[in-house]
This record gives structure tokens, C-alpha cells and sequence, in this order.
């Protein structure tokens, strides 16, 4: 049962310790039913802001690399404080309880916009945030102390929580990325259910008796409390849902990606190709296939160091993503220095074409390192798709080129299906 104030004046009109006796229609006697009124819904709100503060505290030591979860715990210490200081209204100062509380609450939702902002990768600029916070802290005071006016506040209250969630909502639906989706719409559809509410809570009337005391507003707004705090657990969770699918996200392209370039690693090279060669076989479009290996690179290591053989395969990756724009093409490191470079839809004059504009660029961009210029070539193998032919198969071919480029004196380019009909040539001689 929600209490309000005027259950209260009855309940001390009587004088202490003397019972009124009971009347049809009477509310039950406190201690026979759950009492919420507003300072007991504050204790609630205050103590599930603490709980979540320390959850998401606790959560950030493990995932301390995750930056919005960091600015999403601050977001939430700041309301909590925000909380206390709302909640020690008549024991504080009205500028720190009221206008500093109430200031602290936009603060925190700031931080929030920020952290959303930042998990779909968006700019946000402080300026305009910032400016709000002060006009709204202004405001606020001017309702305090020049025409106190507690219904005006509450409104204010309500819009600018209103005006967050929208927020929130509008830009997690319309820019959660494609590996992202399913938990920005989830949060979206929470937090534009929570701005609705807020508009709702902006026409609840309080309570004319209540004077400038807000835990006086009246049953309806204390009811509009009741909902806030689990709007405020389903915000929470909705961030949860969010962290957990963005670090799912960067799970799977940790485990496909190999740390030194950002190319794919071996083992998704082999998974991309299959499926990419059985999609040009299905649709009976060619497929080219690039490996390629730096020449003489264990020289680079030795005579400039580790570090700088790391820095000329970055380099040469760089150029791999300069060279090639074909559509739908996946590159990767297959091994210490060889990279494979997959080509769907391209031919063999395709193919060729790249691979020699890959050599020759390669070829005359030296690598800067620590103002050194280091020379870089590569030995290349093509091969394409040919009926039957599974992509591993179609790797080791265009491996086998590579090693004739290397044979015949590195920094070229050789055919697989060339050397197919070498050794066919040659089998035939020897007959
Ligand atoms: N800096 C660095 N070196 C690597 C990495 N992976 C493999 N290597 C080195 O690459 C070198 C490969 O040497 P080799 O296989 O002899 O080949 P190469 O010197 O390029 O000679 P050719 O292939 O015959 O032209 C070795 O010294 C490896 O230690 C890496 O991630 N970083």
C-alpha cells in the first residue's frame, strides 16, 4: 500500500497514544501491510543504486579494458550520490540536497549518453551536454530559491530523464551495428519503454498540501517511484546485455584475427575460403587465390631486429588493404610470413593482375622503420578454383607457385596451373 500525507495527519491529529477507534473504510493498522511511501521508495532506489554500483564496479576489475563500462560505473556511482543527497533533504542544505542532487542525476545521464555513444563508436561532443547540465542546475536553483515551485521541478525532472532515454533509444536502434543488433534493440525497446514512462510521470499531479516537500508528493507520484526503480533495474540489465554482446563481439574477432597484422589468422582463412569458394562454385563464378611470401625475411630480422621484421609485416599489410579492393575479398597471414590473399569472382588474368600490382608495388614502397628504409619483395603463387578442387587444395597449389617464384629467383609471380602443365610437359617427355 502506498502511503501518503494526509493517512499521516490523520494518524497524529489523534495525539500520541491515544487510538482512534476504527472506522468502514480505514486503512489497516501500519505493521499489518507494506508501507511505501516516498522516503521509504528513496531507500529502495538509494539502496539498488548502491548494489548496482558495486556490481558494476566489481565487473569492471575483470573487464577493466572495456572504456564505456568504465564511464557506465561512473555514470551509476554519480546517481547513487545523487540519490543520498535527494534523500537527505531537511538534514542538508537545499543547494546541496536539492540543486546539487538533482544536478548530479543529469550528470550521471550525460555519462550514460556518453557511454552509448561510445559503444556504436559515435562522436559526442561535451559542449553541448555540458551547457545543458548548467542551464538545467540554473533552472533548478531558480525554482528552489526565487519561486520555489516543486511541481515545476518534478516536471523538469521528468522531461530531462524523458529526453535521455529517447535519447538512448533512437540512437541504439538506429545505430547498433549488424554484430551488435540483438542487444541494441533490447536496450532500445528498454530504454524508450523508460522515456515513455518519464513523459507519462511528467503529468502525474502532486499533491497541492505537499508544499515544497517532494516526500510529501502524493500517492500517484510516489507510484511513479515505484515504476522508476524497475525502470532503473531494466536499464542496468539492458547495459549488462549490451557489455556481454560487445565483448562476444571482440571475442570472436580475437579468435579469428591475427593480433600482429588484423588480418584473419590461419584457421579463419581456411574457414572464410571454403565458404567462399563453395559460394562461386554454387553460383559458377571464377575464384583466385594469392600466397605469398617475403623474401629473405629472416635477414630483416637479423640484421634490424625483431621488432622492425613486426613493423615491416605491418607495413606490408598496409599495402595488401592499399592494393586490393576487390569486393568480398579476405586477406590473411597463413604463417610467420606468408599471407594469403582470396579473391572470389576474380579469374586467372584477375588474379595475375593483382598479384603483379602487389609485387610491384611492394617492391618500390620501402618500409620506414625508426627512419630506416627497409626494401621488401615478395615471391607470389596464383592459383584459381577448378572443378572438385577443395580450397586447401587450392592453397597448397598456389603455395607450390610461390616456392617455383622463390626458385626462380624471388620477387615474381608464378601460375599454379603453369606449373601444372610443367610438370604434365615434363612427365610427358619423360614417357
Ligand atoms: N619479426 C618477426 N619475425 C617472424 C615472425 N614470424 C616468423 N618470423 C621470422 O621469419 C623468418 C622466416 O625465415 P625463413 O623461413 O628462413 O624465410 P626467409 O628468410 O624469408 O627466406 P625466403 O623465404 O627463402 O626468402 C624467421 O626468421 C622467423 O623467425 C613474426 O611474427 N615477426
Amino acid at each position: 500500500m502506498l502511503g501518503d500525507r494526509r493517512t499521516r495527519r490523520r494518524a497524529t491529529s489523534h495525539g500520541q497514544g491515544q487510538e482512534r477507534p476504527r472506522r468502514p473504510g480505514d486503512r489497516p493498522a501500519q505493521g499489518s501491510a507494506m508501507h511505501l511511501d516516498i522516503p521509504t521508495l528513496t531507500l529502495v532506489s538509494l539502496l539498488m543504486g548502491i548494489s548496482a554500483s558495486i556490481g558494476f564496479t566489481s565487473l569492471m576489475t575483470v573487464l577493466h579494458t572495456q572504456r564505456v563500462l568504465r564511464i557506465w560505473v561512473t555514470s551509476i556511482w554519480i546517481s547513487t550520490v545523487a540519490i543520498i543527497l535527494i534523500g537527505l533533504r531537511n538534514r542538508i542544505p537545499d543547494g546541496l540536497s536539492i540543486v546539487l542532487g538533482n544536478s548530479l542525476l543529469v550528470v550521471a545521464n550525460m555519462l550514460t549518453l556518453k557511454g552509448v555513444a561510445a559503444h556504436l563508436e559515435l562522436p559526442l561532443r561535451w559542449r553541448w551536454p555540458s551547457t545543458f547540465v548548467l542551464a538545467y542546475a540554473a533552472a533548478f536553483a531558480w525554482y528552489v530559491y526565487v519561486t520555489p515551485n516543486l511541481a515545476i521541478r518534478l516536471l523538469m525532472g521528468s522531461l530531462q530523464a524523458m529526453a535521455f532515454y529517447l535519447t538512448y533509444a533512437y540512437l541504439l536502434l538506429r545505430h547498433g551495428g549488424p554484430d551488435i543488433r540483438t542487444s541494441c534493440r533490447i536496450a532500445g525497446i528498454v530504454m524508450l519503454c523508460n522515456g515513455l514512462f518519464y513523459l507519462a510521470r511528467a503529468f502525474i499531479p502532486v499533491d497541492p498540501g505537499s508544499g515544497q516537500n517532494i516526500m510529501l508528493a502524493g500517492t500517484p507520484v510516489a507510484a511513479t517511484y515505484v515504476i522508476g526503480i524497475l525502470a532503473g533495474l531494466a536499464s542496468y540489465f539492458a547495459l549488462l546485455q549490451l557489455i556481454t554482446e560487445r565483448l562476444m563481439v571482440d571475442l570472436r574477432h580475437a579468435a579469428r584475427t591475427d593480433g600482429l597484422t588484423g588480418l584473419l589468422n590461419r584457421s579463419a582463412i581456411v574457414a572464410e575460403g571454403r565458404a567462399s569458394l563453395a559460394r562461386c562454385q554454387q553460383r559458377g563464378l571464377p575464384f583466385a587465390l594469392l600466397v605469398f611470401d617475403l623474401d629473405h625475411f629472416k635477414r630483416i630480422n637479423d640484421r634490424w631486429g625483431h621488432d622492425a621484421g613486426d613493423a615491416v609485416l605491418q607495413h606490408v599489410t598496409a599495402i595488401l588493404r592499399e592494393v586490393t579492393r576487390w569486393p568480398d575479398h579476405f586477406a590473411g597471414r597463413y604463417g610467420g610470413e606468408e599471407f594469403v590473399l582470396g579473391l572470389p569472382g576474380a579469374d586467372l588474368a584477375q588474379g595475375l593482375e593483382i598479384a603483379e600490382r602487389l609485387r610491384h608495388t611492394l617492391a618500390h614502397s620501402h618500409a620506414r622503420i625508426d627512419q630506416q628504409s627497409i626494401p621488401v619483395t615478395a615471391s607470389i603463387g596464383v592459383s584459381t578454383a577448378q572443378p572438385g578442387l577443395r580450397f586447401e587444395q587450392l592453397v597448397r597449389r598456389a603455395d607450390e607457385a610461390m616456392y617455383r617464384t622463390k626458385f626462380d629467383g624471388r620477387n615474381g609471380v608464378s601460375l599454379a596451373e603453369e606449373l601444372s602443365l610443367r610438370h604434365a610437359t615434363a612427365g610427358d617427355s619423360r614417357c
